[in-house]
């Protein structure tokens, strides 16, 4: 099976090409193209780029990700979270090419009402209502996508950490060595997805045939605040971390109270793993460390 990785130096890019080193199977040639390689934009050289390749599946981890930064720069998130998602999936249906492409929590509207009627989280097929620019980007990207007619999977995740790249976990770990004092808000609730955990559950799905959209996310229902405080405690860094709301720490783009992804459907199909948030924290830590020690 040959697979084109689109988006190969993110954190979620970085953890598939992980995958197949350590699965290192002559029956998978896996095609990584980071941003410089192969802009998405780009539709010409995209098309180009995916016809010679000829591959059966391309997995799109190329995003515009910068939340706040999508309130301001909405030209370039449009472009590369709908736009080009909406090419690449016109290119992947006149290929006969599997499109496997991420996306969000911020497709909903995510609030308090919602997380006491749904304890669950957000199914599937629950009607979208994008928070933020961002979502709306994202949002627009999965329509173009299903009003393309390529076969698609479609895995939304929420709050995505990992040992490679950026993310919450380690820009904590960063601000909690650097400063006595952090304040982090306790009135945003969901559920992170952890890398390596949301790469295994993505090839369980495309092992079994599956296609359509998916919900990826650990087990549990937290504040950020309750995120960073585990993180500090598992890692052992000493600092103090004020809960505060989200009135208290304003950002550009608005974030919503609630944004659990319910995974009752990737659940179902065999062969899948839904892990317990704390344990996924556990061996993001664990991996970390062992990086650090390789220096
Ligand atoms: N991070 C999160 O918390 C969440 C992420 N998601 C979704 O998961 C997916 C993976 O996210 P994640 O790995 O965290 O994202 P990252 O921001 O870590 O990586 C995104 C990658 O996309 C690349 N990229 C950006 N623009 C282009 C372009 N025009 N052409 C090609 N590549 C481009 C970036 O390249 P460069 O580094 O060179 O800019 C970067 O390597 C995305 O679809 C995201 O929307 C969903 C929910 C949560
Ligand atoms: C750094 C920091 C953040 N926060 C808050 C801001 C925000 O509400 C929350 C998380 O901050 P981040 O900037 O990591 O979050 P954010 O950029 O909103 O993360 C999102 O990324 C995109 C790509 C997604 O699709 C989402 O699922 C989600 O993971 O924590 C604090 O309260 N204190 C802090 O010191």
């Amino acid at each position: 099976m040959k697979i084109v990785l689109l988006g190969a130096s993110g954190q979620l890019g970085q953890e598939w090409q992980v995958f197949f080193n350590k699965q290192a199977s002559a029956d998978h040639l896996l095609l990584p193209y980071t941003s410089s390689q192969l802009d998405i934009t780009n539709e010409e050289e995209l098309a180009h780029e995916l016809e010679q390749q000829e591959a059966d599946v391309v997995i799109n981890c190329a995003a515009y990700t910068d939340v706040d930064g999508a309130e301001e720069h909405r030209d370039t998130a449009l472009k590369v979270n709908a736009e080009a998602v909406a090419s690449l999936a016109e290119i992947c249906s006149d290929l006969d090419c599997m499109l496997i492409h991420y996306s969000t929590d911020y497709v909903f509207p995510g609030s308090l009402d919602d997380r006491d009627n749904l304890p669950g989280g957000y199914p599937e097929d629950y009607p979208t209502n994008a928070i933020n620019y961002y979502g709306e980007t994202k949002l627009k990207g999965e329509e173009g996508i299903r009003s393309s007619g390529c076969r698609h999977l479609i895995v939304r995740v929420s709050w995505l950490c990992g040992a490679y790249g950026a993310n919450f976990v380690k820009t904590m770990l960063m601000l909690g060595r650097e400063r006595d004092q952090l304040q982090v808000v306790n009135d945003q609730w969901g559920s992170p997805a952890f890398t390596e955990n949301v790469v295994f559950n993505t090839w369980q799905l495309l092992e079994a045939g599956q296609s359509g959209t998916y919900h990826i996310t650990s087990k549990g229902l937290i504040t950020w605040y309750d995120f960073a405080r585990a993180t500090f405690e598992a890692a052992s860094v000493n600092v103090e971390v004020q809960p505060v709301s989200s009135d208290q720490f304003p950002t550009a783009a608005k974030r919503p109270h609630f944004s659990k992804l319910n995974t009752n459907k990737v659940k179902a199909v065999a062969g899948t793993k839904v892990i317990d948030w704390k344990l996924g924290l556990k061996s993001m830590l664990e991996e970390l460390e062992s990086q650090a020690k390789e220096g």
